[in-house]
């Protein structure tokens, strides 16, 4: 059925703030955060918490630096009771952390919430009723009027209350659903409130301009704060609040604007969740400002315990894909981008800048409590570079641009076919089947000797034995180093022209039993070159392994009956078995 959006949604009209300045504002300070996870975050959950996850998210909350923590609303459940009583009697709320709770603006519920925060040194009593014409209109049937009646009577309960506690209390007001308030009555019923609680620069009063349901584009609610800021009596004896939602999917969007219009304090949850689609997440919000270079005053450098902590906690899961808490969020699959990560880690272990700059990494994993070791993994999207990074990486292989794109090939094959991915352990396992390992039919190196020629100075002798299933036999060459005169060798002994087209090497660590691998690329006849690799502790047997491994590759490729270049030697067998053919015989 077709729905006609025109006829059933209209446009939110614009804001009438023709000299708005937040568009040239940048955010340059963090502003004070307060965390709903408690609360809000709680409210929205399938299975609420109860006081042990309260208490694990609570200290998690109070480790990461929140300084102003919604516990809950105590006057709504026993449990949000018990959890503010829990934490006053157990004395679990340190000296520069503000305990806040949520309430009605209604008597007993007012009543029941300061009986909740009896002993408690510090309090923000945050009420609220809603504004907005739709709720004026649907929800109270009230008018402006009546809906500032309900305001003022409940501030002036808690005013009141606040006069006969020890506790210090804070006063937070929120003229709920504000995005769908117009802005002069937003204005009106929160003048209203400060008439009651008479703040003071030295006493502020919180005014949290929810973003209830995330109505507009983020540069709306910009305007709608702008505006507030620029229109409330007293600007300097009260704090502009947010609470952004993010039923647009642009809650961090929206806060960000709202910050660069004038708000001086965000409320959010961890990893967003929340009513319907969530409460702003504060950790983007962080993490985004921290990648800007502004200190965010929360610390977010052991993500993988916070996600840990609020999967717990919410039971419920945190996006693979999530801003910087994913577990997807620093890997690449795709080969372009592993090729620019290679690069870009490479090019920055060789500055002493200290700036972080890695194409496709918007921030350095290890700020998170991330590791490199994910970053890079291997599916059939995958190219030379990302294979090249994961074998350096692990097994400190330095191969060859040639033999990076041959491997690849290989690799590349195996996971079109798997259509899955490859993990690092897998990829080690297809090199050393492709490269190092004996297949049956193949050719080893039992021994060898070199020996100058007796008719010419610079022309050496070998001689080696060679066993291939079992049974060995010798052949010798001539030529100009071990290696020309091992070719020369096998040249003879295969009856297959050979040349060597490049060659290189290198170590494995230092010392007697240090390791070399050699990369050898050769031109057989009928194929195009293939890389050989060996290693051994000996740099010249290294190099003759290569040559033998290049070789026995051509040599299963024409049992396989196949000719080419970069192709798995496990598909060329299974080519040759589906055409009836042995191919790991001789
Ligand atoms: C946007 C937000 O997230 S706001 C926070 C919302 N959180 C919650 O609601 C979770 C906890 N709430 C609850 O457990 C319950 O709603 C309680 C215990 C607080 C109240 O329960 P009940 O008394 O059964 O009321 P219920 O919520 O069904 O009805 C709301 C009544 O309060 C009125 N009301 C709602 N909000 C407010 C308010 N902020 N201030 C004053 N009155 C209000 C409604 O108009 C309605 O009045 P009516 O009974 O005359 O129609
Ligand atoms: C109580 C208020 C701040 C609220 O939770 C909301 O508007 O979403």
């Amino acid at each position: 059925m077709h729905v006609d959006p025109k006829a059933k949604y209209r446009p939110f009209p614009p804001v009438d703030l023709p000299d708005r300045k937040w568009p040239s504002a940048t955010i340059t300070q963090a502003p004070i955060w307060a965390s709903v996870d408690l609360r809000d975050g709680n409210q929205a959950l399938i299975e609420p918490m109860g006081i042990q996850r309260k208490a694990r998210l609570y200290e998690t909350l109070v480790r990461m630096g929140f300084k102003e923590i919604e516990v809950g609303f105590p006057a709504a459940s026993q449990t949000d009771f018990d959890f503010a009583r829990y934490l006053i009697e157990n004395d679990m709320v340190p000296e520069d952390v503000t305990l806040q709770v949520l309430v009605q603006a209604r008597e007993p519920l007012i009543r029941r919430t300061f009986e909740a925060l009896k002993g408690c040194r510090r309090a923000i009593v945050h009420v609220y009723n809603s504004t907005s014409e739709l709720q004026r209109r649907v929800v109270f049937g009230m008018d402006r009027a009546g809906i500032i009646d309900i305001a003022r009577q409940g501030a002036e309960l808690i005013h009141s209350l606040a006069g006969e506690t020890d506790t210090d209390i804070h006063y937070q007001y929120s003229p709920e659903s504000f995005t769908g308030t117009e802005l002069d009555f937003a204005v009106e019923i929160c003048e209203a409130v400060m008439d009651v609680f008479q703040p003071t620069p030295e006493k502020r009063l919180i005014l949290n301009l929810p973003s209830t349901v995330e109505m507009a584009t983020p540069n709306v609610y910009a305007d709608q704060i702008e505006w507030f800021s620029r229109n409330v009596k007293n600007r300097d004896s009260v704090i502009i609040s947010l609470h952004p939602h993010n039923d647009r999917g642009t809650g961090v969007a929206a806060t960000e604007l709202a910050l660069m219009a004038g708000a001086d304090r965000v409320e959010g949850t961890l990893f967003g969740n929340g009513e319907r689609t969530g409460n702003v997440d504060v950790v983007t919000l962080a993490m985004n400002m921290f990648t800007q270079g502004v200190d965010p005053g929360l610390d977010c450098s052991n993500m993988p315990e916070l996600v840990t902590t609020a999967e717990y906690c919410n039971r419920l899961p945190v996006h693979p894909r999530h801003p910087y808490a994913g577990e997807l969020v620093f890997t690449a699959f795709s080969g372009s981008h592993q090729d620019a990560i290679n690069k870009g880690l490479r090019a920055l272990r060789q500055s002493n800048s200290g700036m972080w700059e890695v194409p496709y990494l918007p921030i350095d994993p290890t700020d998170v409590g991330r590791t490199y070791e994910a970053v890079i993994r291997i599916n059939s999207q995958s190219g030379k570079g990302g294979v090249a990074h994961i074998l350096e990486r692990d097994h400190a292989l330095q191969m060859p641009r040639n033999l990076q794109v041959e491997f690849s090939g290989v690799v590349q094959h195996i996971t079109d076919e798997s259509e899955g991915e490859v993990t690092a352990m897998q990829l080690w396992d297809i090199f050393q089947t492709e490269y190092l390992v004996q297949n049956p039919g193949d050719l080893a190196l039992k021994e060898y000797r070199t020996v100058p020629d007796t008719h010419a100075t610079d022309i050496r002798v070998l001689d080696a034995v060679l066993v291939v299933n079992g049974e060995e036999h010798k052949v010798s060459g001539r030529g100009n180093g071990p290696l020309d005169a091992f070719v020369d060798a096998l040249k003879t002994d295969l009856g297959m022209a050979l040349e060597v087209v490049n060659y290189s090497e290198h170590a494995l660590g230092t010392g007697a039993n240090a390791q070399a691998y050699a990369y050898v690329e050769m031109k057989a006849e009928g194929h195009a070159p293939m890389y050989g690799v060996g290693r051994h502790t000996n740099i010249v047997q290294a190099s003759l392994n290569a040559i033998l491994s290049s070789v026995n590759r051509v040599r299963r490729l024409n049992a396989a009956g196949c000719s080419g270049g970069a192709r798995s030697t496990q598909k060329a067998k299974e080519d040759a078995q589906a055409a009836g053919t042995e191919a790991a015989a001789e």
